[in-house]
């Protein structure tokens, strides 16, 4: 193993390989981390103060779990809604890959279906990777697809060692361990999804497991990926937290206690305590080159990673979207509420209808006057959406014009102005709604129909 470390061991005096610093600790009982985790009360974020250095890979990336993750926990997708999400995943990574590979159940005809009509298109990124039950006839199905590696289940709580798989940690490392050979043996490589790693023995537990996985990688000189799954969304970014709540503590011993390069671990989140998208970037910044998402962060529970939120991380951390196509997502938002039938709550930040609407009346001056004190960035350039004014009592005719310019996406010279007579009869119809009791914003819906209304009586076309 080229990152193999000799350590001086304290108690000995003696010189040890790390992985004997790290011994599998076979516990009796299960660990379940009561001082942080009692069931009857709220989890608690315990500190020792201890600092993890940044340590951020030369290069980053996303993965994608819609078809897996993100389908778990919805209607399935046909095989064509998948191909098209897939060419819009191709668009937006860009050249150089950024939307790394997509991941697929294989369970189903449709499912393989699906993933030979991806495999058709010939892309080099996003890749096409599996999800299979870890056995060999699945292991057998992965390369006849011609797939280069697959995910397989290697859950490392005692949550799930003693409770769901009735194991001792001794007989699932060795059960789990043999799986991956199984894997290795026919030249696939496997990514290791170490479930529920939040709650799990770091040390005890993770370490001496993926230190015999790099002993793997060696002997097979196959890579075999590290996923460190956030399963219940426990993970915590800030400095000085313990593990196994600290996502920089964790990463930070996948490198440097078990030796896995940066390049091969990733991080996969959950955001059961809002914090997926936190914890994915402290991924990022303390070691993982891979962050797992899905897109608008559809997956078990309260989702996973919002695939677009870390598009714009990657942006804000770099400086550049390294030939990534944001427009890519405004249109993903479309195909899914026109072809999908679903729709992002409206406040989403990047795709909700409504995430860069500005409504009070006071900022809605300001955002006429200069559009960059309201919003976030040009999000017409990047995401072909220009700011909103929501039309209300204070709106003026200059906010209805805004308005209907930026909602029907006029071209310059169709657009609107206070002059306009549309304009002012819109402006007398808010006027009155406000004068008999009003006091709530108007609605797109609304207003459309009251356009609608005024055109066809002014013989307007917009
Ligand atoms: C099933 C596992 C791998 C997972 O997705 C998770 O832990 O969140």
């Amino acid at each position: 193993m080229e990152n193999r470390k000799v350590y001086l061991n304290e108690h000995t005096n003696l010189l040890q390989l790390e992985e004997h610093m790290y011994p599998l600790v076979d516990v009796q009982t299960p660990n379940v981390f009561r001082n942080l985790f009692h069931y009857d009360e709220i989890p608690k974020i315990a500190f020792n103060d201890r600092i993890v250095p940044h340590d951020m890979p030369d290069e980053i990336w996303i993965t994608d779990t819609t078809f897996r993750d993100g389908q778990q926990s919805r209607a399935p997708y046909t095989t064509e809604q998948i191909v098209t999400i897939y060419d819009y995943f191709h668009r937006l990574g860009g050249p150089k890959g950024k939307i790394r590979q997509c991941e697929y159940f294989l369970y189903s005809k449709k499912d393989r279906d699906a993933v030979y009509k991806c495999l058709e298109r010939g892309y080099e990124f996003p890749e096409v990777t599996s999800w299979i039950r870890a056995s060999k006839k699945d292991f057998e199905l992965v390369k006849e697809l011609g797939l280069k590696e697959t995910g397989v289940l290697v859950s490392c709580s005692d949550y799930h060692i003693f409770y769901k798989l009735k194991m001792t940690r001794r007989e699932a490392m060795e059960h789990y361990l043999s799986v991956i050979r199984d894997c290795l043996e026919i030249g696939v490589s496997p990514r290791c999804h170490l479930e529920d790693i939040t709650r799990s023995d770091i040390y005890g537990f993770v370490i001496p497991f993926c230190l015999e996985l790099m002993n793997l990688m060696e002997e097979y000189k196959i890579p075999i990926k590290i996923r460190a799954c956030d399963t219940m969304g426990y993970g915590v970014n800030f400095p000085g937290a313990v593990i196994p709540r600290s996502i920089p503590g964790i990463i930070y011993g996948l490198k440097n206690h078990a030796g896995v390069p940066s390049e091969l671990i990733e991080f996969h989140g959950h955001n059961d305590f809002y914090k997926a998208v936190n914890n994915s970037t402290t991924a990022w910044l303390y070691g993982a080159s891979g962050v797992n998402c899905s897109l608008f962060g559809i997956g078990e529970r309260t989702g996973n990673t919002p695939l677009e939120a870390m598009v714009f991380e990657y942006a804000q951390l770099r400086g550049t979207l390294d030939g990534m196509d944001t427009t890519a997502i405004s249109d993903l938002a479309d195909y899914y509420e026109k072809e999908i039938g679903y729709r992002v709550p409206s406040r989403t930040p990047f795709v909700g209808r409504n995430f860069n609407v500005t409504r009070a009346g006071i900022h809605a001056d300001g955002l006429l006057k200069n559009e960059e004190i309201y919003n976030i960035f040009d999000t017409g350039k990047f995401l072909n959406r220009p700011p909103l004014v929501a039309v209300s009592n204070t709106s003026g005719l200059a906010g209805i014009a805004h308005w209907m310019n930026s909602y029907f996406k006029l071209a310059e010279d169709r657009q609107v102005d206070k002059n306009s007579i549309l304009v002012q009869r819109v402006k007398d119809w808010v006027d009155e709604e406000y004068e008999t009791g009003r006091v709530t914003v108007l609605t797109d819906e609304e207003l459309t129909t009251v356009i609608e209304r005024i055109c066809a009586e002014e013989g307007i076309n917009l």
